[in-house]
């Protein structure tokens, strides 16, 4: 079956901004959406995205990157198979024809290029997890779920970006859901109790009022434990640093705490937070050019904890494989947004899985009501998904997602479970 009409549009993301939204016909009457999510502490290596940023929103980048799909990438996909992602994503690549994909931008290609796979499942007559999964038997993966937004998130109120949580306890998708809001739910009251309830950031999570990052921590804790768990026996911490938004050159400012740390300090402050407190996840601890910093850290507690490269790795196959070289990090980050296309995508994530890596499919900071990536981390069997928080409509959306493809007939083999973290390298 061939593809018959390519049509693009600018939509809505959840913080207001524009985004792109690509809709490919099939001959055959079905169809597929890929929508485009934006990053707010973005990797300088992604993707480069055409995006109005500045006070007026009908500016001039998002109407190119609609025209460039108008006249170059909707004339070339017509006539060809939905099915043939490889194909059609190296066309993309080619039609495009820079190193960044700046020319027609990222977020038009991998609008694009989840319109093509939502097509071909479609075509398949085939829910998007079971059309990646090809026969083989995958897991729903474990969610990592945020409990206060901070850096970029929530007007750098904190300087970490993500204090999340992981049901580690949970035996299943949903039951990792129900625990989780009950820690949401008990966070926002310890807030309120102390008056310091003051809504929410970009992702959901409660906005971050706290004089010192070591006092979310206590929070955190504090939150697992008001809902009736055992901290890092039932639910642990998880966090996201987010370094490069406060780091560069091997010095970093933690501005809550009026400090100046270099990589050592800053690795040093991390441990002994991995000591303090039940942290069984940290992302980007270091900025994406402390490479030597990064490696350090993984020495230092790569056994015990998942050390994620987000910023660091941008979704790059290649910069995965000399991150292993280097003995950095032991799990990959995976935004397709910061690849521009699902096939490049699927590479860094099998370079990862590859080289003993753990993987986490992840949603933008910038999201709407598109659910693919859950089905990536499921028909992938990707292990983790990072999605935000656990309120917010777009977040939810992902999340009850999960529940529909563990509740409807013919579900997942299995739940990943606790198993999916990453400990030793
Ligand atoms: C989701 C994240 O944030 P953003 O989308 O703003 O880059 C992240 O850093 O992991
Ligand atoms: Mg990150």
């Amino acid at each position: 079956m061939t593809i018959q009409t390519v049509l693009a549009r600018r939509i809505w993301d959840s913080r207001g901004r524009p985004t792109i939204e690509v809709e490919v016909l099939n001959a055959d009457g079905t169809s597929g959406l890929g929508i485009a999510p934006a990053g707010a502490s973005r990797g300088s290596r992604e993707a480069v995205e055409l995006r109005d940023g500045g006070e007026r929103f009908g500016g001039r980048d998002v109407q190119q990157a609609l025209a460039g799909i108008a006249r170059e990438i909707a004339p070339a996909l017509v006539g060809r198979d939905a099915a043939d992602q490889a194909g059609i994503d190296a066309m993309l690549i080619a039609l495009d024809g820079t190193p960044t994909k700046s020319r027609l931008g990222g977020n038009a290609l991998i609008a694009t290029s989840l319109a093509v796979l939502h097509a071909a499942a479609a075509q398949a007559r085939l829910p998007l997890w079971r059309y990646l999964a090809q026969g083989r038997d995958v897991r729903l993966p474990l969610p990592q779920i945020q409990i206060f937004g901070g850096g970029a998130h929530a007007g750098r109120r904190v300087d970490i970006q993500d204090f999340m949580v992981i049901a580690t306890g949970a035996e299943s998708f949903s039951q990792a859901l129900e625990m989780t809001a009950e820690v949401y739910r008990a966070a926002g009251e310890l807030m309120q109790e102390r008056g310091a309830l003051a809504g929410v950031a970009d992702e959901g999570g409660w906005w971050p009022s706290f004089r010192r990052n070591e006092e979310a921590l206590d929070t955190l804790v504090a939150a697992i434990e008001r809902a009736g768990y055992v901290p890092g026996e039932q639910v642990a911490i998880a966090l996201d640093i987010a370094a490069s938004e406060f780091g560069h050159g091997g010095r970093y400012r933690l501005a809550l705490e009026n400090e100046e740390l270099d990589s050592d300090g800053l690795c040093e402050r991390l441990v002994r937070w991995v000591e303090r407190y039940p942290i069984v996840s940290i992302e980007d601890p270091l900025a994406e050019d402390d490479e030597a910093g990064l490696v350090a850290f993984t020495r230092a507690v790569g056994d015990r904890v998942q050390v994620v490269g987000d910023d660091y790795l941008v979704t790059s196959a290649p910069r995965v494989r000399s991150a292993a070289a280097a003995g950095a990090c032991n799990c990959v980050l995976i935004k397709p947004n910061q690849a521009g296309t699902v096939t490049e995508t699927r590479a860094a994530l099998d370079a990862a899985k590859a080289l003993g890596y753990a993987t986490i499919v992840s949603a933008r900071s910038g999201e709407t009501e598109d659910v693919a990536i859950v089905h990536l981390a499921t028909g992938w069997d990707a292990g983790q998904l990072k999605v935000g928080s656990f309120a917010r409509s777009e977040r939810m959306a992902k999340w009850n997602e999960g529940v529909r493809l563990q509740t409807r007939p013919a579900p997942p083999s299995g739940y990943a479970g606790r198993g999916a973290l990453a400990r030793r390298r």
